[in-house]
Protein backbone atom coordinates (compact mmCIF):
# COMPACT_ATOMS: atom_id res chain seq x y z
CA UNK A 1 0.00 0.00 0.00
CA UNK A 2 1.13 3.67 -0.94
CA UNK A 3 2.29 5.66 2.12
CA UNK A 4 -0.36 8.52 1.29
CA UNK A 5 -2.75 5.59 1.29
CA UNK A 6 -1.38 4.76 5.13
CA UNK A 7 -1.37 8.02 5.83
CA UNK A 8 -5.42 8.65 5.36
CA UNK A 9 -6.05 5.19 7.16
CA UNK A 10 -3.51 6.06 10.36
CA UNK A 11 -5.08 10.06 10.09
CA UNK A 12 -8.69 8.68 10.41
CA UNK A 13 -7.77 6.19 12.95
CA UNK A 14 -6.30 9.33 14.93
CA UNK A 15 -9.59 11.32 14.84
CA UNK A 16 -11.40 8.65 15.89
CA UNK A 17 -9.43 7.78 18.93
CA UNK A 18 -9.78 11.84 19.47
CA UNK A 19 -13.27 11.77 19.17
CA UNK A 20 -12.91 9.43 21.98
CA UNK A 21 -11.07 12.18 23.94
CA UNK A 22 -8.25 9.13 24.36
CA UNK A 23 -4.98 11.76 23.29
CA UNK A 24 -5.00 13.79 26.61
CA UNK A 25 -2.18 16.51 27.15
CA UNK A 26 -0.60 15.46 23.59
CA UNK A 27 0.03 12.05 25.34
CA UNK A 28 -0.27 9.00 22.89
CA UNK A 29 0.90 8.22 19.75
CA UNK A 30 0.37 5.84 16.30
CA UNK A 31 2.20 3.67 14.07
CA UNK A 32 1.27 1.89 10.82
CA UNK A 33 3.09 -0.35 8.52
CA UNK A 34 4.25 0.68 5.14
CA UNK A 35 6.83 -1.77 4.00
CA UNK A 36 8.02 -5.04 4.79
CA UNK A 37 11.49 -5.02 3.52
CA UNK A 38 13.21 -3.12 4.30
CA UNK A 39 10.45 -2.24 7.16
CA UNK A 40 9.06 1.26 6.87
CA UNK A 41 6.34 2.70 9.47
CA UNK A 42 4.55 6.23 9.46
CA UNK A 43 4.52 7.22 13.32
CA UNK A 44 2.99 10.35 14.44
CA UNK A 45 5.27 13.39 14.92
CA UNK A 46 6.38 13.85 18.75
CA UNK A 47 4.81 16.50 21.07
CA UNK A 48 2.10 17.51 18.93
CA UNK A 49 -2.09 18.01 19.55
CA UNK A 50 -3.75 14.76 18.38
CA UNK A 51 -6.84 15.85 18.06
CA UNK A 52 -5.53 18.55 15.16
CA UNK A 53 -5.14 16.90 11.45
CA UNK A 54 -2.44 18.42 10.06
CA UNK A 55 -0.17 17.93 6.70
CA UNK A 56 2.89 17.24 9.84
CA UNK A 57 0.74 14.59 11.29
CA UNK A 58 3.54 11.80 11.01
CA UNK A 59 7.01 10.78 9.65
CA UNK A 60 8.13 7.71 7.33
CA UNK A 61 10.63 5.59 9.76
CA UNK A 62 12.70 2.59 9.13
CA UNK A 63 13.40 -0.48 10.79
CA UNK A 64 15.33 1.29 13.88
CA UNK A 65 12.86 4.01 13.98
CA UNK A 66 15.18 6.64 12.19
CA UNK A 67 13.85 9.37 9.94
CA UNK A 68 13.70 8.38 5.92
CA UNK A 69 15.42 11.49 3.78
CA UNK A 70 14.39 14.97 4.24
CA UNK A 71 11.61 15.46 6.97
CA UNK A 72 11.50 18.29 9.07
CA UNK A 73 8.50 16.44 11.72
CA UNK A 74 10.20 14.08 14.90
CA UNK A 75 9.38 10.82 15.56
CA UNK A 76 7.33 10.05 18.94
CA UNK A 77 9.28 9.56 21.48
CA UNK A 78 8.42 6.04 21.90
CA UNK A 79 9.17 5.26 18.64
CA UNK A 80 10.86 2.33 19.65
CA UNK A 81 8.23 0.51 20.99
CA UNK A 82 6.37 0.50 17.20
CA UNK A 83 9.89 -0.53 15.94
CA UNK A 84 9.68 -3.91 18.90
CA UNK A 85 5.99 -4.40 16.99
CA UNK A 86 6.93 -4.30 13.80
CA UNK A 87 10.52 -5.79 13.68
CA UNK A 88 8.97 -9.25 16.09
CA UNK A 89 5.85 -9.35 14.26
CA UNK A 90 3.75 -8.71 11.37
CA UNK A 91 1.30 -6.50 13.14
CA UNK A 92 0.58 -3.88 10.93
CA UNK A 93 -0.49 -0.92 12.92
CA UNK A 94 0.23 0.13 16.61
CA UNK A 95 -1.71 2.49 18.72
CA UNK A 96 -0.80 4.01 22.50
CA UNK A 97 -3.13 5.79 24.34
CA UNK A 98 -3.18 7.08 27.46
CA UNK A 99 -6.69 7.08 29.50
CA UNK A 100 -7.38 7.64 32.81
CA UNK A 101 -9.35 4.00 32.89
CA UNK A 102 -6.30 1.80 31.40
CA UNK A 103 -3.83 3.85 34.24
CA UNK A 104 -6.03 3.36 37.11
CA UNK A 105 -5.94 -0.61 36.28
CA UNK A 106 -2.49 -0.85 35.20
CA UNK A 107 -1.74 0.70 38.77
CA UNK A 108 -4.53 -1.57 40.79
CA UNK A 109 -3.10 -4.73 39.13
CA UNK A 110 0.67 -3.67 38.58
CA UNK A 111 1.54 -6.39 41.75
CA UNK A 112 0.18 -9.06 39.81
CA UNK A 113 1.94 -8.07 37.08
CA UNK A 114 -1.37 -8.62 34.57
CA UNK A 115 -4.88 -7.99 34.63
CA UNK A 116 -7.18 -11.01 33.81
CA UNK A 117 -10.57 -10.92 32.16
CA UNK A 118 -12.83 -13.72 31.71
CA UNK A 119 -16.74 -14.15 30.90
CA UNK A 120 -17.01 -10.74 29.03
CA UNK A 121 -19.18 -10.59 26.00
CA UNK A 122 -17.21 -7.65 24.28
CA UNK A 123 -13.75 -10.62 24.53
CA UNK A 124 -15.15 -11.48 21.10
CA UNK A 125 -14.23 -8.36 20.05
CA UNK A 126 -10.33 -9.40 20.87
CA UNK A 127 -10.84 -12.91 18.58
CA UNK A 128 -11.22 -15.15 21.38
CA UNK A 129 -14.28 -17.19 20.31
CA UNK A 130 -14.51 -19.97 23.22
CA UNK A 131 -17.09 -19.13 25.87
CA UNK A 132 -14.16 -19.87 28.92
CA UNK A 133 -11.67 -17.74 27.24
CA UNK A 134 -9.34 -15.64 29.29
CA UNK A 135 -7.30 -12.25 28.58
CA UNK A 136 -4.35 -11.70 29.85
CA UNK A 137 -2.89 -8.30 29.73
CA UNK A 138 0.56 -7.81 30.99
CA UNK A 139 1.65 -4.80 32.58
CA UNK A 140 5.16 -3.62 32.61
CA UNK A 141 6.56 -0.89 34.74
CA UNK A 142 7.00 2.37 33.27
CA UNK A 143 10.77 4.32 32.79
CA UNK A 144 11.44 7.36 31.67
CA UNK A 145 14.23 5.71 29.66
CA UNK A 146 12.63 4.51 26.06
CA UNK A 147 15.08 1.81 25.05
CA UNK A 148 14.72 0.39 28.90
CA UNK A 149 11.22 0.13 28.53
CA UNK A 150 11.21 -0.48 25.25
CA UNK A 151 13.33 -4.18 26.26
CA UNK A 152 10.95 -4.34 29.23
CA UNK A 153 8.10 -4.31 26.65
CA UNK A 154 9.64 -6.46 23.71
CA UNK A 155 9.34 -10.08 25.93
CA UNK A 156 5.58 -9.65 25.73
CA UNK A 157 5.56 -8.90 21.68
CA UNK A 158 4.52 -12.33 20.97
CA UNK A 159 2.20 -12.55 18.16
CA UNK A 160 0.56 -9.99 15.38
CA UNK A 161 -1.70 -9.29 17.97
CA UNK A 162 -1.66 -7.62 21.30
CA UNK A 163 -1.61 -5.41 24.71
CA UNK A 164 1.07 -4.24 27.38
CA UNK A 165 -0.39 -2.01 30.03
CA UNK A 166 2.45 0.78 31.41
CA UNK A 167 2.30 1.39 34.63
CA UNK A 168 0.28 4.55 35.29
CA UNK A 169 1.37 5.90 31.50
CA UNK A 170 -1.02 3.84 29.11
CA UNK A 171 -1.63 0.94 26.61
CA UNK A 172 0.10 -0.40 23.44
CA UNK A 173 -2.10 -2.14 21.30
CA UNK A 174 -1.34 -3.71 17.88
CA UNK A 175 -2.64 -5.84 15.30
CA UNK A 176 -3.12 -7.72 12.46
CA UNK A 177 -4.66 -4.86 10.40
CA UNK A 178 -5.55 -1.50 11.24
CA UNK A 179 -9.35 -2.15 11.86
CA UNK A 180 -8.61 -5.21 14.09
CA UNK A 181 -5.99 -2.89 16.10
CA UNK A 182 -8.40 -0.18 16.69
CA UNK A 183 -11.00 -2.53 17.74
CA UNK A 184 -8.91 -4.52 20.35
CA UNK A 185 -8.05 -0.65 21.60
CA UNK A 186 -11.67 0.09 22.11
CA UNK A 187 -12.42 -3.87 23.21
CA UNK A 188 -9.52 -3.26 26.17
CA UNK A 189 -10.98 0.02 27.01
CA UNK A 190 -14.57 -1.32 27.87
CA UNK A 191 -12.85 -4.11 29.82
CA UNK A 192 -11.38 -1.91 32.36
CA UNK A 193 -14.21 0.98 32.28
CA UNK A 194 -16.25 -2.52 33.20
CA UNK A 195 -14.00 -3.37 35.70
CA UNK A 196 -13.22 -0.07 37.52
CA UNK A 197 -17.06 0.56 37.42
CA UNK A 198 -17.12 -3.13 39.12
CA UNK A 199 -14.72 -2.30 41.92
CA UNK A 200 -16.29 1.49 42.61
CA UNK A 201 -19.66 -0.87 43.84
CA UNK A 202 -17.48 -2.83 45.84
CA UNK A 203 -17.34 -5.92 43.70
CA UNK A 204 -14.21 -7.48 43.23
CA UNK A 205 -12.56 -9.64 41.13
C1 LIG B 1 2.86 14.44 27.02
S1 LIG B 1 2.80 13.11 28.12
C2 LIG B 1 3.09 11.72 27.14
C3 LIG B 1 4.47 11.48 26.57
O1 LIG B 1 5.46 11.54 27.54
C4 LIG B 1 4.43 10.11 25.93
O2 LIG B 1 4.18 9.13 26.90
C5 LIG B 1 3.43 10.03 24.84
O3 LIG B 1 2.59 9.15 24.81
C6 LIG B 1 3.46 11.01 23.72
O4 LIG B 1 4.77 11.33 23.33
P1 LIG B 1 5.06 11.67 21.79
O5 LIG B 1 6.52 11.97 21.73
O6 LIG B 1 4.19 12.86 21.45
O7 LIG B 1 4.64 10.46 21.02
ZN1 LIG C 1 2.96 7.47 26.21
Amino acid sequence: MSVTARWLELADIKDELAARDWFPGTSGNLAIRVEDDPLTFLVTASGRDKRKRTPDDFVLVDAFGRLIGEQTGKPSAETLLHVEVFNRTEATCSLHVHTIDNNVISELYAARGEVVFTGQEIIKALDYWEEDAIVRVPIIDNHADIPTLAAAFAPHVRSSAGAVLIRNHGITVWGETPAATKRYLEAYEFLFSYTLKLRALGVHS
